[in-house]
C-alpha cells in the first residue's frame, strides 16, 4: 500500500520581508515520524480553494497550531485589535477543509489552534485572554526563545473515562504543555468535551458520531513525538486512522474466477 497523504493546512506569515505560506516543522515531523505518512501542506488562501479537489487527494487532515487567532466574525462576534493578530486566509481554508472533511469521514487531528478552528466550524465560540478570568491559570506560551522551554510539559490536563482521547492516551491526568491565550467558550453541540484542565479550561474534544477519528487538543503533542509517550500514542492511533480511511479507498481489482 502506498503510504497515505495527510493535509496541513498552512499559514501566512512575514519572513525576511517576503509573505511565505509556512508551518512549523514540528508538525510535518510528527506527521511523518509519529504517524508514518506524507505531509502535504495546503496553502493559506482567502478565496479560490476547490476542498473537495484538495479532499480527493488525502486521506486525513492535521490541523496545526499557529500564534494568530480566529477571526471573531466566524462566530459572529465584533473583533477587536486585542483578538489578533489574525490569519484570514488561514481561517478561510483551515474552517471549511475540517468541516469537508468531517462530512466525508476523512480523519481529523485538531491541535490549538486547530482545536480552535474545529469548535468554530462546528458552531462554537472561542474566549480571548483566558489568563484574565479570575481563577484560571495562565496558559500562555512561556516567555522564553528556547523552544523546548516554550513548548515544556508543565500542566495536568484530565481525560474523561470512556472519552476517544481515553482509549488512546488513557482516562486520568496526563502532563501535557500549553501555548494559548483562546480558549473553548460555547463548546460546539456535535462536539464532547474530553478533557480539562483543573481550572476547567477545555482541552481536548472529539467529535460526536464522527465517521472516522476527529480529535482536537489544546496542547501541543506534536513537539515532543518521540519522546512523549501520549504525544506517540495519539499521532499513532491518527496515522492507524488515516491507514485505515486509505485502504478503504483503495478500489481493489476484482480478481479473475480460476479459468
Ligand atoms: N492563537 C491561539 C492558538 C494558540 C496556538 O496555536 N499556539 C501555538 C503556537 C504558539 C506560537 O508559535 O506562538 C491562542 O493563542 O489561543
Amino acid at each position: 500500500m502506498p503510504k497515505p497523504v495527510v493535509a496541513i493546512p498552512a499559514d501566512i506569515r512575514e519572513i525576511e520581508g517576503n509573505v511565505w505560506q509556512a508551518t512549523p516543522n514540528q508538525y510535518v515531523r510528527a506527521a511523518v515520524k509519529g504517524a508514518g505518512v506524507i505531509p502535504f501542506l495546503v496553502p493559506a488562501l482567502e478565496s479560490g480553494h476547490d476542498f473537495d479537489e484538495i479532499l480527493d487527494r488525502v486521506d486525513g487532515l492535521l490541523v496545526s497550531g499557529s500564534r494568530t487567532n480566529v477571526h471573531p466574525s466566524y462566530w459572529g462576534s465584533e473583533a477587536t485589535e486585542a483578538d489578533g493578530p489574525f490569519d484570514l486566509a488561514r481561517d478561510a481554508t483551515a474552517l471549511p477543509l475540517i468541516k469537508r472533511a468531517l462530512e466525508r469521514g476523512i480523519p481529523l487531528l485538531a491541535i490549538c489552534r486547530g482545536l480552535q478552528e474545529l469548535n468554530v466550524a462546528l458552531g462554537g465560540t472561542l474566549a480571548n485572554e483566558i489568563q484574565e478570568i479570575p481563577g484560571n491559570w495562565d496558559h500562555r506560551k512561556p516567555n522564553t526563545t528556547d523552544l523546548d522551554e516554550a513548548y515544556g510539559i508543565r500542566q495536568d490536563v484530565i481525560v474523561r473515562e470512556g472519552s476517544c482521547l481515553a482509549s488512546v492516551i488513557g482516562a486520568g491526568t496526563v502532563r501535557v504543555n500549553s501555548l494559548h491565550r483562546q480558549a473553548i467558550s460555547a463548546t460546539a453541540p456535535q462536539l464532547a468535551v474530553e478533557a480539562l484542565a483543573e481550572d476547567g479550561t477545555i482541552e481536548a474534544v472529539s467529535v460526536i458520531g464522527s465517521k472516522a477519528f476527529a480529535v482536537g487538543v489544546q496542547w501541543h503533542p506534536e513537539y515532543w513525538v518521540g519522546s512523549d509517550e501520549p504525544s506517540n500514542k495519539l499521532f499513532a492511533a491518527f496515522g492507524e486512522a488515516v491507514r485505515a480511511y486509505a485502504d478503504s479507498k483503495v478500489v481493489r481489482p476484482v480478481r479473475q474466477a480460476a479459468g
